[in-house]
């Protein structure tokens, strides 16, 4: 069973030698509008190749963080460290045209009176060939070689931000910032062209810093994720250890649905319905959340109005009646009204199970997948 607190490090470092310096650094960040900190002491590393995704809730302070990054966007403290040399603290700022940073936003349009080639050469220096050959080798790894004379009304909207890709990464930036850069697709392609784009960032060994409020963007292109909430990150590290040791309820929350059974602590035990739960370090007569995702919920038949026996790792059993039971494709989501107290519990199961409603079956919360949290 996991409890509460464990500050995840995250996996950050990656030991090239004693003078290796992260790709991008910010140490304490703060931003302030009309007195509210709207960036909280922010830091963050971010290695060359590595994708970083910085996750959190409308209005968290995710785009303010970027644009601080990008130099569009003054910090009131705290600095900005590119392979180790400063870029900006409140005195000295290296102006954003400088910085070699690329930019990938959602509405970054291209140049509708450029042609494709033209649109990915715009930020390119050196001569005529060179610009050519970075061009087609761009194109060629979107995939695009056979639009590169057209204009950009003839692309449809996934070609389209394929291209600003391919214009973003053509100066060799050294560090790419993208702000939710595929929201704006629609739902079958985003999934290819995520993919392709995250092969490509990879390939160009560039360091990557994405917003976005959605844990399934996160999930799918993270090698770190910096969870964000109120300004501040409250929680960072690889995908895998953010969603299976969250720091509170709230990140748990934050990546799917949860139920919530309400206990008090005594003898570092939790009392429930389900039976008791392990409650290490919490003290006496806190009042503690016992928080497990729907999926992680097992369900047993009723036989001769019993449930499956007690067991170490489940607990107990508690019978519980269909509500509603749905389909929805890939699982189907069944609420069950508890007969302890009445509460509704989801329980989603991968496949397609649609008891009836009233039916009675009991329900267990094997212990591994529960977290316990200081209410
Ligand atoms: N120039 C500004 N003046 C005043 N308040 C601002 C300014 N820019 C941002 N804010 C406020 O700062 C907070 C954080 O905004 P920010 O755009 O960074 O959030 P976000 O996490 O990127 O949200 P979203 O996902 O909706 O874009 C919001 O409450 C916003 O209203």
């Amino acid at each position: 069973m996991s409890t509460a607190s464990p500050h995840l490090q995250g996996s950050q470092s990656v030991a090239t030698g004693p003078k290796s310096h992260p790709r991008l650094e910010i140490r304490n960040i703060h931003r302030y509008f009309d007195g509210r900190a709207v960036v909280d002491d922010v830091s963050l590393q971010i290695q060359a190749g590595q994708v970083t995704c910085l996750l959190g809730p409308s209005g968290c302070g995710k785009s303010t963080t970027l644009r601080m990054i990008a130099g569009v966007e003054m910090q009131d403290s705290g600095e900005i460290y590119v392979d180790g040399k400063l870029i900006c603290d409140t005195m000295f700022r290296v102006p954003p045209e400088r910085r070699e940073i690329g930019l990938m936003f959602q509405d970054f349009a291209l140049f509708p009176h450029l042609s494709v080639a033209d649109n990915v050469a715009f930020g390119l220096k050196g001569s005529k060939d060179e610009k050519r050959l970075r061009v087609e080798e761009l194109l060629q790894k979107v995939s695009l070689t056979r639009f590169i004379d057209d204009y950009p009304h003839q692309l449809s909207g996934g070609e389209q931000q394929r291209v600003a890709l391919a214009r973003a990464l053509a100066p060799r930036p050294r560090i790419m910032l993208m702000d939710e850069p595929f929201s704006g697709l629609d739902n079958r392609l985003r999934d290819g062209i995520r993919d392709e784009t995250l092969t490509l960032l990879k390939e160009e060994d560039t360091a990557v810093l994405l917003v976005t409020h959605e844990p399934e963007e996160a999930m799918r292109m993270a090698d770190e994720i910096a969870l964000m909430r109120g300004g501040k990150i409250v929680q960072q590290g690889a995908p895998y250890n953010v969603y299976t040791r969250p720091s509170d309820k709230a990140s748990v929350a934050f990546f799917s649905d949860i139920n919530v059974l309400k206990s008090q602590v005594n003898g570092a035990l939790a009392d429930t319905p389900f039976g008791q739960f392990l409650a290490p370090g919490i003290a006496d007569r806190t009042d503690v959340d016992i928080v497990f995702r729907p999926q992680h919920v097992r369900i047993d038949f009723d036989r001769a109005g019993k449930g499956p026996l007690p067991t170490a790792t489940d607990g107990v059993p508690a019978r519980a009646v269909v509500k509603r039971a749905r389909y929805l494709g890939h699982e189907s989501l069944v609420e069950f009204q508890m007969d302890y107290d009445g509460s509704v519990l989801k329980v989603t199961v991968p496949r397609v199970f649609l008891p009836e409603v009233g039916r009675v079956m009991w329900l267990t919360v094997p212990r591994n997948r529960c977290f316990v949290f200081p209410a």
